[in-house]
């Protein structure tokens, strides 16, 4: 199995748990913003927004984002892990874990993505449903392969993330963000121009 660039560092929780370290305002409203992720950047990105994939393959996913998506022992899943880069900088890193018996039938086109926005085929679906959000804070991976490479300096060592399991009728795929030191959370999803967030950490 590859090393995926960032690792959990804490549970995964829902935003609403107590007495667990929380992100600050500006960067909690883009964690539990329930809509498009790419549509979202895309109004910040003027223009710019981009996805590129940095792999896409089919292995046997972690232990526990197999126990997230209910997988046998063994059974494969398509991962694919993507930056999305706004104006000229990343701004998420995204893993998507899809089991092969999701991407069967009607669902066989996410096989072949690209460096097409996934979010763009999941909120165009009506029949795709959205599970609850959980956030985490996330650690770099000293074994992935990535920091020496095109994102050197642009990673920090700990970064929040957010992951939830996307249904397609009753089949799972799991998609995890993790936001990267450039993204500038000070600017509401949905907007295209900043808001002011009262307290900032
Ligand atoms: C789920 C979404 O799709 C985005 C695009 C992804 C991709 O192309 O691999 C992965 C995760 C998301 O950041 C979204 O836009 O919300």
């Amino acid at each position: 199995m590859a090393h995926p660039l960032y690792l959990a560092a804490g549970r995964w929780h829902t935003p609403d748990t107590p007495a667990v370290p929380q992100p600050d305002d500006a960067l909690l409203a883009w964690l539990v913003y329930p809509e498009s992720l790419t549509a979202a950047l895309k109004l910040r990105g003027d223009g710019h927004f981009r996805v590129q994939v940095l792999r896409q393959e089919w292995e046997i996913p972690s232990a526990e984002e197999a126990g997230q998506l209910q997988l046998a022992r063994g059974e494969r899943a398509l991962v694919r892990e993507v930056i999305l880069w706004g104006t000229d900088q990343p701004w998420v890193f995204a893993r998507s874990v899809m089991p092969e018996a999701t991407l069967t039938g009607d669902a066989s086109h996410l096989r072949r993505l690209d460096n097409r926005p996934l979010g763009e085929l999941l909120f165009n679906d009506p029949d795709v449903r959205r599970g609850p959000i959980s956030i985490n804070r996330l650690r770099l991976n000293p074994a992935s392969a990535l920091p020496e490479g095109i994102l050197a300096g642009h990673l920090a060592p700990q970064a929040w993330g957010r992951r939830s399991t996307f249904w397609l009728g009753e089949r799972p795929l799991l998609v995890g963000e993790t936001f990267l030191k450039d993204f500038n959370p000070d600017c509401a999803p949905g907007r295209a121009a900043p808001l002011q967030f009262k307290n900032k950490a």
